[in-house]
């Protein structure tokens, strides 16, 4: 029996900064041990839970709606409980929130809990490189996130090697720790070992954790909406890539398996959209095959995306040829 609390460790960034990425490398790496985690996903479709359930001892997926937002903490509450049984023999909590999450309520809510098995074990805010600028002039409040962090992970390194952006972030965090990391691939040891290079939760005040007085606080996904598109029909590869060139600005994020059908290519297709960035994933399907996207953004037409996703499904003798899915093989060059 475990007498030290388990440590709870909040995982939190903007979408598609690579969140799911950085808690599939610690699952993978921590191997000495045992992790429990909770996947808040935006929309109802848990693609996140989808992508991390195969690495990971114990997992409970809190789909469609922010976790920030739950106006009782009793679901949360339950499933800290379930995890934090001695009987389980976890080491540590990760919660991978939306990215759309407001952090500070998070945090509030872990701190709030009564249960003596865990205790608040730090905020990892996980940045994209790529997007930070932009990202930030769009929704200036995503400084302030970076202010309650206890380490910042400056993720897509790969992408972008620019010692500015990490004294930018300094600055903008208030001096917390900056790890530059490419695929969220940093050391677990920052997170769960004890010791000196475990950034201890920092003890935020009172007045860093309430709410403004007076006025609603705005939370990110105020502003935000999804829309979820499934079909068991595979979808006609060029038809989709024309979708995905002309998606509109609004649309921020996709994520989600797609089935394209083709012979020598029946394998699963995980697309992934951040911004202007569009990538395909592959692997064997661990399930029946099927598309099934969740589409994130600002002011999106649902019903108009949903009819143009609906006609990439129609049926077309073209479709399911090497032709047609040559173009998509070109955004499918996995890192390795
Ligand atoms: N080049 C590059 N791509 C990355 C890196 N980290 C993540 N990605 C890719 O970025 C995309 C989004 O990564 P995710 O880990 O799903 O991002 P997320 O923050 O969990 O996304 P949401 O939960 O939707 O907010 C995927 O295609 C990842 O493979 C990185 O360091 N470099």
């Amino acid at each position: 029996m475990k007498s030290e609390p388990i440590p709870v460790v909040l995982v939190a960034g903007y979408l598609g900064s690579g969140k799911t990425t950085l808690v599939n490398h610690l699952l993978t790496h921590a191997r000495d041990h045992r992790i429990g985690v909770i996947v808040n996903d935006f929309g109802r479709i848990n693609v996140d839970a989808l992508a991390v359930a195969g690495q990971v001892d114990a997992m409970l997926p809190m789909g469609n709606g922010c976790l920030c937002c739950a106006v009782d903490t009793a679901g949360l509450d339950r499933m800290l409980e379930r995890l934090a049984e001695p009987g389980q023999g976890i080491d540590a909590i990760v919660i991978e929130a939306s990215g759309l999450a407001e952090p500070r309520d998070l945090v509030r809510m872990l701190l709030a809990s009564e249960n003596p098995r865990i205790a608040y074990g730090g905020l990892v805010e996980v940045v994209d490189a790529v997007e930070f600028e932009t990202n930030r002039l769009r929704h200036p409040e995503l400084d302030e996130h970076l202010r309650f962090a206890d380490l910042v992970v400056l993720n897509k390194a790969d992408q972008r090697d620019d010692p500015g952006i990490v004294e930018l972030i300094r600055k903008v965090s208030d001096g917390r720790p900056v790890v530059p990391a490419s695929f969220g691939a940093i050391d677990p040891g920052l997170l769960f070992d004890a010791g000196e290079r475990r950034p201890v939760a920092r003890q935020l005040s009172f007045d860093d954790l309430r709410h403004e007085d007076g006025h609603h606080h705005e939370h990110l996904h105020d502003a935000y909406g999804s829309v979820e598109f499934s079909s068991d029909t595979p979808l006609h590869p060029r038809r989709l890539l024309a979708f995905l060139t002309e998606r509109p600005a609004g649309l921020y994020r996709m994520k989600g398996p797609v089935d394209f059908g083709v012979p020598g290519h029946e394998g699963r297709f995980l697309l992934q959209t951040v911004g202007p960035y569009l990538r395909f994933h592959r692997s064997p399907w661990d399930g029946p095959p099927g598309t099934r996207l969740v589409l994130i953004g600002t002011g999106l037409d649902a019903d108009d995306l949903l009819r143009r996703l609906a006609a990439c499904a129609e049926p077309d003798p073209e479709a399911r040829t090497e032709r047609a899915i040559l173009p998509v093989l070109k955004y499918c060059e996995d890192h390795a």
